[in-house]
């Protein structure tokens, strides 16, 4: 009932709600992201327990933004957020490579969900601002982005996929991250 009421409010209004999940390991910067991107300055933060849930409107699209607590004791639930998502953002704390396996272990269990098999993953390498983080093809290498999503025979078979270099508190990148989410969800 609630999915037909969706689709008809956006025939109407014309407007169209898109399903967003952004999740990563405790500490990556989601909610600093997220707020950053709604209210365009940084917030102080807390972990965050259970979820935070955000709009933004681009054009037309109305970008539902699920923010997912990422304690390992809160991961074993986010799940219970994939139903209908166009995107996965994956947040990845480029200053902590101690904790790219972690990361990569997470990340290749979400993308095995069936009810993610056509969203579309934009992974965001934040706290580009801090000493000594990896770059961007340090963390893609990290992740075994290129491997685990290479195409027909890859673990994670085929599906758009971008990596976005930032932070989250600088607020580096973060538009160019939602621009490439917005020019593969706006079609659809
Ligand atoms: N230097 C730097 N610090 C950041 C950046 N983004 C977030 N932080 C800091 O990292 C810490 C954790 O940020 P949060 O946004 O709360 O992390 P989270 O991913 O939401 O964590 P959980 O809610 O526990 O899953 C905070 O102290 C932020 O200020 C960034 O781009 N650069
Ligand atoms: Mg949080």
């Amino acid at each position: 009932m609630g999915a037909f009421l969706s689709v008809l409010w956006s025939q109407i209004s014309g407007v169209r709600e898109v399903k967003i999940c952004m999740l990563g390991l405790d500490g990556a910067g989601k909610t600093t992201l997220l707020y950053a991107l709604h209210l365009g300055t940084p917030v102080a933060t807390h972990p965050t327990i259970g979820s935070n849930v955000e709009e933004l409107q681009r054009g037309a699209l109305r970008l539902r933004v699920w923010d997912l607590g990422g304690q390992s004791s809160l991961r074993p639930s986010w799940r219970a957020y994939f139903d209908h998502t166009a995107a996965v953002i994956m947040v990845v704390d480029s200053a902590d490579p101690g904790r790219f396996g972690v990361a990569a272990r997470e990340l290749a269990g979400v993308l095995a969900a069936e009810e993610l098999a056509d969203a579309a993953l934009l992974v965001y390498a934040n706290k580009q601002d801090v000493a000594g983080a990896v770059g961007v093809e340090g963390v893609a290498d990290a992740l075994g982005l290129a491997t685990l999503l290479g195409g027909d025979g890859a673990p994670l078979g085929s599906r758009p996929w971008h990596i976005q270099g930032g932070g989250a508190l600088t607020r580096d990148g973060i538009g160019g991250g939602i621009d490439w989410i917005v020019s593969q969800v706006g079609g659809k």
